[in-house]
């Protein structure tokens, strides 16, 4: 289905759709108790180039549960697959995806897929790559994560079996020591020849596999938090000397993101660990590509952040709340280490502070809800994660409001449509300009490159400096 605007706002030529738009929002200033609201309209022109490319996505950590759930669904849903379970037949979907299974209102009655608002990249057409420090094939990958019935899994075995990752970056002072026995496919040299050599697997897959664009999305496991240095990854140039150096303090995924952007490809990070240190962010922002991240949002805290929500603008105080849940993958193996646990909590336990700080009715300045997030692993589960969170919440006169919810639930089923709709969107915008009405065409220019329209996915959304989640960012 394809939508088509009428109206005189909407300009359709064969290599854009250019729609004019007034963005409204409004800057307030204090004076004592007066605040003055001042409402402001940028007169903006959207482009759309309506020319949708091959695109080709490499996964960090490609053999792990989510890459190859991800590779397993997408050529599944391609080939349009069923298979028996034990309540019938399944068929292949994308419930979850955002941009596959939700629609939009157009009109009474009318609702389209959200996918079919512009032109954007089917999923069936996308060519899939990536690198791993465990060499195991995806269909022995897929075997191990546990994730899909056996019954699809065969069907998908003679495509899977000749995916191989590449080998990667690893560095064991990142990743827990319990992962040190999956490392069979790790590269060696310093740094500079590392980062050299994931440039040359991203020229080798667009070549081989002949896409016009490749985004890398790092969904491998969770690092411990880097050092941000000065004089070492504080700024482009210094990050750039650390590399050359061999800088310890330099992660894997920092190495991967700077190799990615210096091919000019989209990086985005679906862990909590703060690959984009600032000189990443400003290598970014100097080679104008999109970086976005981070940690994929996908059950608890999509929970938590919608209902804290609900609860603090329905005037409501929660007090106290606790996350709890347990898991038996190897994401949870990895998150039962300390450090690689602290990455996790941090992205679960701030995604309420900004809700929190937006009332000053219940809550006074520093107040904050006390907040508890725990993983535990427990093996024999596997990939079925079991969440326990509660809510406790003050209401009027005293009175006190619990909501606990129990939530039961393949994470990586979870997590999969998300890399999706980080892929489709963070493709969809690399393909939007925009200019202010008054200007001439050639003054189009691109979405800033920390791409924080993609927050919406991410536990901890990454912005530019000094910018609201919810702003625009237009670097006009
Ligand atoms: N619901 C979810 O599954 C969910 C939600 C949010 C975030 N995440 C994050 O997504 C990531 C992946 O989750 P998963 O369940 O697929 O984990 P996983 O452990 O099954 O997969 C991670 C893969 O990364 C590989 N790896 C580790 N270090 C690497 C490196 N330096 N280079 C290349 N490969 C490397 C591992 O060998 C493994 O195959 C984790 O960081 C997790 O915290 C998952
Ligand atoms: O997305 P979410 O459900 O809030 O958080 C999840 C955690 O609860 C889980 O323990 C972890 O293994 C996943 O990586 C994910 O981060």
């Amino acid at each position: 289905m394809e939508l088509v605007v009428n109206s005189p706002n909407v300009k359709y030529t064969d290599q854009f759709i250019e729609a004019k738009y007034d963005y409204q929002y409004t800057k307030g200033v204090e004076n004592g108790k007066t605040v003055v609201v001042n409402n402001i309209t940028e007169k903006l022109v959207f482009r759309t180039d309506r020319k949708i490319p091959k695109l080709g996505v490499m996964l960090v950590g490609w053999g792990g549960n989510n890459g190859t759930t991800f590779t397993a669904a997408v050529l599944a849903n391609k080939m349009g697959l069923s298979w028996p379970v034990k309540k019938g037949i399944q068929k292949a979907n994308w419930f979850g995806s955002v941009t596959q299974a939700s629609t939009v209102r157009i009109s009474d009655g009318i609702f389209i897929p959200l996918a079919h608002l512009l032109p954007t990249v089917n999923p069936n057409d996308i060519a899939i790559d990536g690198w791993d420090i465990s060499g195991m094939n995806l269909a022995e990958a897929t075997e191990r994560a546990q994730v899909l019935e056996p019954s699809l899994q065969q069907q998908l075995k003679p495509y899977l079996i000749n995916m191989k990752p590449r080998a990667a970056i690893f560095n064991q002072g990142f990743i827990a020591e319990n992962q040190k026995s999956r490392v069979d496919n790790a590269l060696s040299g310093t740094k500079l020849e590392q980062i050299e050599q994931i440039m040359k697997d991203i020229d080798d897959f667009k070549s081989s596999s002949k896409v016009d664009k490749v985004i890398v999305l790092w969904t491998a496991n969770t690092e411990r938090f880097s050092s941000v240095l000065e004089g070492v990854n504080d700024t482009a140039e210094h990050l750039k000397r650390a590399i050359k150096k061999n800088h310890e303090e330099i992660s894997p995924s920092t190495l991967f993101a700077y190799a990615a952007i210096s091919k000019g490809c989209t990086y985005i990070n679906g862990s909590p660990q703060n690959t984009f240190v600032p000189g990443l962010i400003e290598y970014a922002e100097q080679n104008n590509v999109f970086i976005a991240g981070d940690d994929f949002k996908s059950g608890q805290t999509k929970i938590k952040s919608l209902l804290v929500d609900f609860m603090v603008s329905a005037g409501i105080k929660p007090v106290s709340i606790v996350s709890y849940n347990h898991l038996g993958n190897n994401d949870g193996r990895n998150l039962s280490a300390p450090e690689q646990f602290r990455s996790k909590e941090i992205s679960k336990s701030n995604v309420v502070d900004d809700m929190v700080e937006s009332n000053g009715i219940l809550y006074k300045p520093g107040e904050k809800p006390d907040h508890i997030v725990v993983i535990k692993y427990v093996p024999y589960v596997g990939d079925s994660k079991r969440a326990m969170d509660e809510y406790t919440s003050e209401i009027m006169m005293g009175g006190l409001n619990t909501i606990v919810i129990h939530n039961t639930c393949e994470d990586s089923l979870l997590a999969t449509p998300i890399i999706l709709d980080l892929i489709i969107l963070g493709e969809l915008f690399s393909r939007i300009q925009i200019k202010r009405q008054e200007w001439s065409d050639d003054q189009f220019t691109g979405l800033h490159p920390v791409l924080s329209v993609l927050s919406y996915l991410c536990k901890a959304p990454l912005v530019p400096n000094g910018t609201p989640v919810d702003f625009l960012q237009i670097q006009i």
